[in-house]
């Protein structure tokens, strides 16, 4: 993808603003290294903020497949970085993802790229899990999806309460996830060893 395609309306202005917030943080902003530096924050905050201008539905129905399997899909340890919508500072860790399919299923990157879509926006983690869960039940509709994320949050680490090592975890399900065996299933399963493959 070439990165300048990216780079959305109002680039310009966002890195004014950022000029201006340099200074305000004390900076001098003629500096030889801080010159170039309000236009790459800016296009990196629009990088970071990518996932407002993606549809993430239309992301999955593009890649719909008619197929009679009905037992769970797992896509697990999906990485993912976001920014959380307190501080805009980083969260990030990984999303397990579950379905088990109603007639169709989707190509297996696409449950990663969703996750990269609604990552890319500004968050909190208990919705970016819900936003995953809803997208794939709503677009694929499968007997039940069941999305769990596991992440570390730099406005609790860097500042705050500087907790160092703390983990969140949120899960959210839907339909046959409602019963306790199928989610004993999936948990099971995001236990087992990966790194055998
Ligand atoms: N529930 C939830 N809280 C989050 C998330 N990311 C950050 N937070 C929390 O958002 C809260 C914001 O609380 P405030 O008291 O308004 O902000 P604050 O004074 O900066 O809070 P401290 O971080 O405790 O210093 C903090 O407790 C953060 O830990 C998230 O994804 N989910
Ligand atoms: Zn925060």
């Amino acid at each position: 993808m070439n990165p300048e395609t990216e780079y959305r309306e109002g680039l310009e202005e966002l890195a004014e603003n950022y000029k201006n917030i340099l200074q305000l943080l004390g900076e001098d902003t003629a500096r030889e290294g801080l010159q170039k530096t309000p236009m790459r924050v800016a296009k990196a905050m629009q990088v970071l903020t990518r996932g407002y201008t993606q549809d993430p539905h239309k992301v999955l129905t593009d890649a719909l497949f008619e197929e009679k399997y009905n037992q769970m899909v797992i896509v697990k340890d999906i990485d993912f970085f976001s920014m959380c919508e307190h501080h805009m500072l980083p969260f990030y860790g990984k999303a397990h993802v579950a379905y088990i399919p109603n007639g169709y299923i989707t190509g297996l990157s696409k449950i990663a790229r969703v996750v990269d879509i609604y990552s890319h926006r500004l968050q909190v983690q208990e919705r970016l899990t819900q936003q995953i869960k809803d997208c794939i039940q709503n677009t694929l509709h499968p007997l039940g999806v069941m999305v769990v994320v596991e992440a570390k949050h730099m406005c609790m680490q860097m500042r705050g309460v500087e907790k160092q090592n703390s983990i969140t975890t949120t899960s959210d399900f839907s339909g046959a996830f409602r019963q306790a065996k199928t989610r004993e299933e999936f948990m099971n399963l995001l236990r087992g060893e990966s790194k055998k493959i």
